[in-house]
């Protein structure tokens, strides 16, 4: 048996909270740069990824943009499963995704456990109209033992640094875990995905042939999938989890 050491570390992360706080305007910005002021609502789910390299190692983040819209929440549930960590997005003028912030813990934690968490204020452009002092946001993230990151996606201010703390923690976790228990792989296996397939308390081994239950499978829309160029689904579905997005916006 062959101990392979450059494994790319791929790490899963679901993005909730109520619609419109900018879930989906934040991943557009850390993946690809750009915002939009147009609103359109997920429907499901979406998907976009980003390699990174921290701490000398090189990362894949597969960023989970979830629907905001109760409506959603049984199809959104299932991309839940094998998250390694969760941003919980507010809205600074919007007490009601404030008020909503416990519900979406406890929904990802329904399905995946106790995952790394950041709580995130965004807009904080609007400061001027906030409906959400700073105090009650610390609180909360206090509360909830989460960091808390104030962001601007529209200015594209401390949108980056999220993701980074994640991945850093999740680097840290997966080094602790690989010392006190090393990680053995014979050459015929993957090199992609330690983290989602070694961590995930939903994809431990034996349990992928599982997950098929959990498959929700939207159809993308042909003219965004077209675009969409996701290396990660081929190797997903060779090992039976759940990437099918829905792709589709209105
Ligand atoms: N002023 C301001 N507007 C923002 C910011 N981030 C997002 N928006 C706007 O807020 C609206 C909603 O953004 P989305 O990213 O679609 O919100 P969402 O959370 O994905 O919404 P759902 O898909 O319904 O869950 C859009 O019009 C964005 O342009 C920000 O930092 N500041």
């Amino acid at each position: 048996m062959q101990v392979v050491e450059d494994v790319e570390v791929a790490i899963k992360v679901v993005i909730v909270g109520n619609g419109s706080v900018g879930k989906s305007s934040m991943i557009q910005r850390y993946c690809k740069g750009v915002f939009s002021r147009d609103y359109k609502k997920t429907i499901g789910v979406d998907f976009l990824e980003k390699q990174v390299h921290i701490n000398g190692e090189d990362m894949r983040l597969m960023l989970w943009d979830t629907a905001g819209q109760e409506e959603f929440d049984a199809i959104t549930k299932a991309y839940y499963r094998g998250a390694q960590a969760c941003v919980l997005v507010f809205s600074t003028v919007d007490n009601d995704s404030f008020a909503a912030v416990p519900r979406w813990k406890e929904k990802v934690e329904r399905e995946v456990g106790e995952v790394p968490t950041v709580l995130v204020q965004n807009k904080i452009d609007l400061l001027n109209e906030a409906t959400v002092t700073s105090d009650e946001a610390e609180a909360l993230a206090k509360k909830m033992k989460a960091r808390l990151y104030r962001t601007s996606v529209m200015e594209d201010l401390n949108v980056s640094a999220v993701f980074t703390y994640l991945a850093e923690k999740y680097l840290k976790k997966l080094k602790k875990q690989r010392e006190e228990e090393p990680v053995h792989q014979s050459e015929s296996s993957t090199t992609i995905g330690l983290g989602i397939f070694a961590a995930s308390p939903a994809t431990q081994p034996g349990e992928a042939e599982g997950l098929r239950d959990d498959l929700v499978t939207l159809r993308p829309s042909k003219q965004r999938a077209k675009k969409r160029k996701n290396s990660f689904r081929s190797e997903g579905f060779a090992l039976n989890i759940p990437v099918m997005t829905s792709l589709v916006r209105l």
